[in-house]
């Protein structure tokens, strides 16, 4: 029923789940799975805090807008973005009018909580992580509101049922037609 579905894109901030759930949601699809992040570090040859260090926050970003514009434009795949990607007006252009855009919403102590241990997230490498995460949701919250299709909330569901119902938000989108549903599914309609 899913065979028309066109690429779909994961967007939300660090810890959301992204990589988590976009590998499992193309796995169900039987499509490939992409991370603009990995696929930033493969290009590069360099890992996300090498980058930062020698390029700074704009070199990355620089790096992303690249990847997001070549990603968007494969036909048919999941891809996972950076929490940081819906921070430039372009790269928003290029998710919601290239394919589906999901927004995994998770509150501030979730993130925290996933987020804690890791020290990939050159961002988060501060004396008060959890208040960086929340001023970064202030700012970005609107932002993937704006570029998603579907929000989905996630906090204590497990992967496995977040992506079964999933599968079924995406249904309506996967018809064999340019005219994406209007108005957006909702958290209050899940
Ligand atoms: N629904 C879930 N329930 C419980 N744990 C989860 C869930 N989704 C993700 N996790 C765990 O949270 C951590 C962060 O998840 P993940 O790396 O997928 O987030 P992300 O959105 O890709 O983050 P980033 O933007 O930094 O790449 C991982 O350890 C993962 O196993
Ligand atoms: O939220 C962000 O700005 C980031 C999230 C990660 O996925 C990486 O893209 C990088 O660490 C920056
Ligand atoms: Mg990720």
């Amino acid at each position: 029923m899913l065979e028309e579905l066109p690429s779909v894109f994961l967007v939300g901030p660090m810890g959301a789940g992204k990589t988590t759930i976009g590998r499992l949601l193309a796995k169900q699809l039987g499509r490939e799975f992409v991370d603009s992040d990995w696929y930033v570090e493969a290009q590069t040859g360099a890992d996300i805090p090498w980058i930062f260090a020698k390029e700074g926050e704009a070199g990355f970003r620089e790096r992303e807008t690249r990847a997001i514009d070549e990603l968007t434009q494969q036909e048919q795949i999941v891809l996972a973005t950076g929490g940081g990607a819906v921070m430039s007006a372009e790269n928003r252009e290029f998710l919601h009018q290239r394919g589906i855009v999901i927004y995994l919403n998770a509150p501030v102590d979730v993130q925290m909580s996933r987020t804690a241990k890791d020290k990939s997230r050159p961002l988060l490498q501060q004396p008060n992580p959890r208040k960086i995460l929340h001023d970064l949701y202030r700012i970005r919250d609107p932002l993937y509101r704006q570029v998603a299709h579907i929000i989905m909330p996630t906090g204590h569901t497990y992967p496995r049922h977040m992506v079964h119902q999933l599968l079924q938000l995406l249904v309506p989108f996967s018809a064999s037609t340019s005219i994406m549903p209007d108005p957006k599914l909702s958290e209050d309609e899940l």
